[in-house]
């Protein structure tokens, strides 16, 4: 891989100390500018060679279009939802993520609001904080012997998926690209969506967002659901439609909801922060030091590998540059498996792979395909 060269980075969130201090290290000049509006950041980013961000920043057609000089935009995070990749790729900026940062963090926040669901803690404490001493208002639910239904069973999943299996819980679960025998190594039953709604008592969904995920749980699946499920969403807004969810709420069918993102964030319709069953934090999943050290340290130790020409670990761009029907490469990933046997993917529009023959569609996240590390 020829060497690119990249002299100047704009950090433009609140990203770990130690991605500065790796890129400086390696001769690379860094400016940290957070809280940047649209028009400060199409202005400001002709000047710098690579742009570093967090969820935050929505890196538009309209900023990539006037980055003359950039060659690379590195996300310290997993969901690359705020950049625009096709324009990115359009313009041969690389869009770089590290995927595995902050899995367990995620994993931990998932379920942390799992079990405040069944016990009502947050409840609870603010009413203590409000002088009562209310016992009869939050009687709460063993998790032992329940059933959790895991959509997604990617790594968040699996991490979910161990930690729950230790209260007792039943997992079960549903992704359609992970392999049910791989799952099953892990304890969690795949079944189709048809036959989890109604076994669940909770419900979490861990995929990203994509055209066949946006509203996995809607009206239709909560009619399916047990009366009283349920259900945590720490992966994308609109995964679980906000408006059947506020009906579900409304109606019992969901007795609880447990939130860390939002369709707009912050969300200026506070129906369901409100809510009294729903329990949400403000995309708190990767807000923890341990997380944000390592998607720090490893956004700066990417960027650097890439500019000494030795490797190109976590680019999510750069598949899209890739011909139809190409040789993947090996590993055991159901995905690059699948690409041997077919070769037959193609780049939809939107930037994820679409295999031709099963139609499933593959986030366009570089770590399954590049990595290797598959479901090991
Ligand atoms: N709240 C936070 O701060 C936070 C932190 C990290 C990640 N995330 C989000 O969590 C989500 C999961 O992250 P991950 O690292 O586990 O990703 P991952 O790529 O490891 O796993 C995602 C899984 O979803 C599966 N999937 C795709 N389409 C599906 C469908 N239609 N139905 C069911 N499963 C489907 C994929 O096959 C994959 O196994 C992403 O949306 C990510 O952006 C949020
Ligand atoms: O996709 C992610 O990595 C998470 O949503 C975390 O986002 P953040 O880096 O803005 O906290």
């Amino acid at each position: 891989m020829a060497p690119i060269v990249i002299k100047s980075i704009l950090i433009s969130e609140s990203v770990d100390p130690c991605c500065k201090k790796v890129l400086e290290e390696n001769g690379i000049q860094v400016t940290e500018k957070l809280n940047l509006t649209k028009e400060d950041l199409i202005s400001e980013i002709k000047n710098y060679d690579g742009l570093v961000v967090r969820s935050s920043t929505k890196v538009t057609a309209d900023i990539i279009n006037a980055a003359s000089n950039l060659k690379i935009i590195g996300r310290a995070g997993t969901g690359v939802d705020n950049v625009d990749v096709d324009a990115a790729t359009k313009h041969g900026v690389i869009v770089m993520n590290t995927p595995s940062g902050n899995t367990i963090s995620a994993a931990e926040l998932t379920c942390i609001l799992i079990t405040s669901l069944s016990r009502h803690v947050p409840q609870a404490a603010m009413s203590m904080k409000a002088g009562k001493w209310d016992r009869k208002k939050f009687m709460g639910a063993e998790l032992f012997g329940k059933t959790l239904g895991i959509v997604g069973l990617g790594r968040i999943g699996k991490e979910v998926a161990s930690r729950m299996q230790s209260f007792g819980m039943k997992t079960i679960g549903y992704d359609p690209i992970t392999p049910r025998e791989v799952t099953a190594g892990w304890g969690v039953e795949q079944m189709t969506l048809e036959e989890l709604w109604p076994q669940c008592d909770f419900i979490t969904v861990h995929t990203p967002l994509m055209p066949s995920t946006t509203g996995l749980l809607n009206d239709a699946s909560f009619a399916k659901c047990k009366k009283g499920v349920r259900v945590v969403n720490c992966a994308r807004g609109g995964i679980i439609d906000e408006d059947s969810l506020l009906r579900a709420l409304e109606s019992g069918q969901c007795a609880g909801a447990g939130l860390d993102v939002f369709v707009e964030e912050p969300p200026k319709n506070r129906a369901l922060v409100d809510h009294p069953n729903v329990i949400s934090c403000p995309h708190l999943g990767a807000s923890t030091s341990e997380a944000q050290a390592r998607c720090g340290q490893d956004i700066a130790l990417q960027i650097v590998d890439m500019v000494k020409g030795k490797g190109l670990v976590g680019a999510v761009s750069a598949l899209v540059s890739l011909p139809v029907g190409m040789e993947m490469g090996y590993g055991h990933c159901n995905g690059i498996e699948m690409s041997n046997e077919t070769g037959a993917f193609s780049i939809h529009h939107s930037g994820l792979l679409v295999c031709s023959r099963t139609g499933v569609e593959f986030p366009d996240s570089g770590w399954c395909l590049w990595g290797g590390e598959g479901f090991g």
